[in-house]
């Protein structure tokens, strides 16, 4: 449940410093260019000539933005580790799984008591069990990965990264607080960015004439150059592609509970106080009255020349009020730039039969079966 209590605040001050806040985010630029520049190479390494060559974007991004995950919240990219407490060596993917998939998997697991209430006293064992496990697994790696770390931090090695700042002096978090906070932080960086980026390509490589639209914008602000953050409040198509993709496929299609402290009015209905609301972000983004033709993808409907905070206000694709997404600006950013800069390097067509996967999985709506796409480059 969203609360606004005092460690609440602590801990989004801490974020804010940390990792999201603008000076934050600067710090971690650099890591921010070498994902995309490793991307960019990895699909370069599938191509031989001038054709169009069939590839994947989701398993080069995903481990990027992964790596990315680690730089920013431990200091350092993580290949391997061992883990004391599993006694085992993980590597790079059963870190994902662990980190990332199993939480997501765990967060849609259906108790079939909920749908019997009357039965609620009988023990659901499996299930415990199952969540027990995946919560003890994923506590072991991150109190490893955050043990190794602290032991240079605390040498006074310059390490410049969240957990460096969640442990600096005078903080007062547990350490079951710091596992919590490390943990949320990887999961956060590696999975709606990455669900938003490869349903943005999925949508520019289905939509020609979009893809070209801003292929041509991106030749007037950058020229012959790379991409740029600095770029990006010059092309307001790319961010108009980045909000109609959060509208049409939104990565956080339910957002968390609120609880209502005084009666009020929501929508035409009277909501008593002490009624706890989920909200649909998904239905609010289709909402017909809201839209022209809202079940077609088309980013024109960003355009209307407001600026950027009131074009991302048309949808509530990141929340609202005090609980807003911390991290709408990391994400942003990375989505945009991933795709201005596999704009400019490849042209992209989907291949044959993947119009029709669209179907979805988990509770971020991702694309179930990862985007299968023919890119040449440009320079061909
Ligand atoms: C396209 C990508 C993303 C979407 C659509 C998204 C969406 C959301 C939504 C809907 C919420 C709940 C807001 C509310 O309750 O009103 C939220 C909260 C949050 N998000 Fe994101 N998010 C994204 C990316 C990220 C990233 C990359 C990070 C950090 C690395 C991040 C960090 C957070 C944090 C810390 C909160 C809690 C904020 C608070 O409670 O004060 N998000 N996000």
């Amino acid at each position: 449940m969203s609360d606004y209590g005092d460690y609440y605040k602590m801990v989004k001050r801490y974020v804010l410093s940390g990792i999201l806040g603008t000076n934050a985010q600067k710090r971690n630029r650099h890591h921010r260019d070498t994902m995309i520049k490793n991307v960019v190479s990895h699909l370069y390494s599938k191509i031989k000539d001038e054709d169009f060559y069939l590839v994947e974007l989701r398993e080069p991004f995903q481990s990027e933005l992964f790596q990315l995950a680690f730089k920013q919240s431990l200091g350092k990219n993580v290949e391997s580790v061992y883990v004391e407490e599993l006694g085992v060596t993980l590597t790079k993917e059963e870190m994902f799984q662990i980190l990332v998939t199993d939480p997501m998997m765990g967060a849609i697991e259906v108790d079939w008591r909920d749908f019997f209430p009357y039965l609620r006293w009988v023990p659901n064992k499996s299930m415990e069990l199952k969540i027990q496990h995946m919560e003890m697994r994923k506590r072991a790696l991150v109190k490893n990965l955050i043990e190794e770390q602290r032991l240079h931090i605390t040498r006074g090695e310059e390490i410049s990264c969240y957990l460096d700042c969640l442990v600096s002096d005078g903080n007062t978090l547990t350490d079951e607080q710091l596992i919590a906070l490390v943990w949320e932080s990887i999961i956060e960086t590696s999975d709606t960015t990455l669900i938003t980026t490869e349903w943005a390509m999925y949508e520019l490589a289905k939509n020609p004439s979009c893809q070209d639209r801003l292929y041509q914008d991106l030749r007037k602000v950058c020229g012959s150059k790379h991409i740029t953050e600095e770029d990006l409040q010059h092309l307001p198509y790319l961010s108009a592609v980045f909000h109609e993709t959060l509208r049409f496929h939104s990565p956080v299609p339910i957002i968390p509970p609120r609880h209502v402290h005084e009666a009020t009015q929501l929508g035409g209905y009277d909501v008593p106080a002490g009624t706890d609301i989920i909200i649909n972000l998904y239905a609010c983004n289709m909402d017909k009255n809201d839209w022209e033709e809202p079940g077609d993808w088309k980013p024109d409907r960003f355009l209307s020349g407001e600026d950027e905070h009131a074009e991302m206000n048309k949808t509530m694709s990141f929340g609202a009020g005090k609980r807003k997404c911390a991290g709408s600006a990391q994400a942003m950013l990375i989505s945009c730039m991933t795709v201005g800069r596999l704009v400019q390097e490849f042209h992209w067509k989907l291949k044959e039969g993947e119009e029709e996967n669209t179907d979805t999985v988990q509770l971020t709506n991702h694309k179930l079966y990862p985007l299968q796409a023919y890119i040449r480059s440009r320079c061909a």
